[in-house]
């Protein structure tokens, strides 16, 4: 019987942009040694040329995963985006291709919430701008624009895992907190929503931003929103720097509408740590600019190398697509003792009955069949008996509508 199954030291793994190493750990106590790591991100014919012979691609925010990049990359089973965000992906045509991506949703929220509450007391203090001057050989002693934050409003906009974690450490310092999120959220501790943006931005001394990148974000703070927040108001944003008008905001920071600062996203970052940062918010004393570092601490990296490379494993492993992003998902048990095939077709009508013929005419016994989909693709889970799979798997791939089908070592 002809072996129809990639052995594990040839599945190959590809993690960028400095994945933490409590990735590569876990690939290979799960048996993948074939993994090459790279601290930067891929750009452009260099990306697509590293893709075409790789498995499983692992990257953070700065890889551009688009639809011109995923088709050069044929081997490609799944992604791991080592972050919370995945608009840095083409969701949709990674979908098609019938590469399921994974993230981790919840590894790096306390870091960011951390820091947001770092950058709003220092900048209630105005810190920034004296320590810059300190730094001049200033000395500004003084209590003017310089405030606690206890009574003060934190208005957050987008309630989800670090907005409500924020929400709550706020409120053991004494903050009174609302928030404006697009659906309607169990409010923690004594929080309030509130029913617009625009209401937020009237009510809060701070504003901090963590929605994802959406179309109904993009350029969710302009100048009429700026002009809307009280006089000496504070923004934070470290959500993504699509959501924020940097101009605008370079302006009421200069005309003093706003006290100060703090911004860890921009429209445009550098590719690494080797290029220039431009931004018109360079050299403003009362900005707390940070280099897109929100979720980069030891704890939440290891942690989120941990999670994904984990759920990579498990898909590798045996099929399982829980979590996934992008993908039917589907918890899977063991298959020892069995072959497993996995069939990702289009969600048409006929494609289930000729999967099942194509069994019964190699009058082989289906020992499970798991089968999820979703509106555009279906994602079908066989077992057989052992040796059965290398009898079906070619004229499964023939099955009209089929993206793609394998076989699991
Ligand atoms: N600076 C950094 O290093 C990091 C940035 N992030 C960013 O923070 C974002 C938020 O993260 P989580 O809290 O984990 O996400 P989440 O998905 O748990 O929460 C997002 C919230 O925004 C709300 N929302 C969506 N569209 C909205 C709209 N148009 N108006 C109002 N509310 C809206 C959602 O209903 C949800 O409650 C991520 O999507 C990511 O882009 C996340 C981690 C690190
Ligand atoms: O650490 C990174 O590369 C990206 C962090 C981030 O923005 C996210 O998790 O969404």
């Amino acid at each position: 019987m002809g072996k129809t199954s990639l052995d594990k030291g040839k599945i190959k793994f590809l993690l960028l942009e400095g994945i933490h190493p409590s990735a590569v750990d876990v690939l290979r106590q799960a048996g993948y040694d074939n993994v090459e790591t790279l601290s930067s991100a891929l750009q452009g014919d260099e990306l697509k040329e590293k893709l075409a012979d790789v498995h499983f691609l692992g990257i953070r925010s700065r890889t551009q995963l688009t639809a011109d990049a995923l088709a050069a990359a044929n081997k490609l089973v799944a992604v791991g985006a080592f972050c919370i965000g995945t608009n840095q992906i083409d969701l949709q045509a990674a979908r098609q291709k019938g590469v399921a991506v994974f993230n981790a949703p919840y590894s790096n929220t306390r870091s960011v919430a951390e820091l947001v509450l770092g950058e709003l007391i220092l900048l209630l203090r105005g810190v920034p701008q004296k320590n810059a001057a300190a730094h001049r050989g200033g000395w500004l002693k003084s209590a003017t624009h310089s405030y606690e934050t206890r009574g003060k409003t934190l208005g957050i906009v987008g309630y989800g895992s670090i907005g409500s974690q924020l929400s709550v450490l706020a409120e053991s310092l004494g903050m009174h907190v609302i928030f404006y999120d697009a659906i309607t959220k169990l409010p923690l501790g004594n929080a309030q929503q509130v029913g617009s943006l625009k209401e937020l931005l009237e009510r809060s001394d701070v504003v901090t931003l963590h929605v994802p990148e959406l179309p109904s974000t993009k350029w969710m703070i302009g100048a009429k929103e700026l002009a809307a927040m009280k006089d000496g108001a504070i923004l934070i944003n470290a959500s993504r720097g699509t959501v924020v008008e940097i101009e605008p905001l370079a302006e009421a920071l200069r005309s003093k509408k706003l006290l100060g600062a703090a911004i860890d996203v921009f429209p445009v970052e550098p590719k690494s740590n080797q290029d220039e940062f431009v931004s018109p918010l360079r050299g403003m004393d009362n900005v707390i600019i940070t280099p897109h570092i929100g979720g980069s601490t030891m704890e939440a990296q290891a942690n989120i190398g941990l999670e994904v490379a984990e759920k990579l494993v498990r898909y590798s492993d045996n099929g399982t697509t829980t979590t996934s992003v992008n993908f039917p998902e589907a918890a899977l048990p063991a298959h020892a003792g069995r072959d497993r095939i996995l069939h990702i077709h289009k969600n048409v009508p006929g494609v289930m009955s000729a999967i099942n013929q194509i069994f019964s005419d190699a009058q082989l016994n289906v020992a499970a069949q798991y089968l999820q989909t979703d509106e555009a693709i279906g994602y079908v889970v066989i077992d057989t008996e052992p040796g059965g799979a290398s009898k079906v798997l070619e004229p499964l791939r023939r099955v009209p509508g089929t993206i793609r089908a394998r076989v699991l070592f």
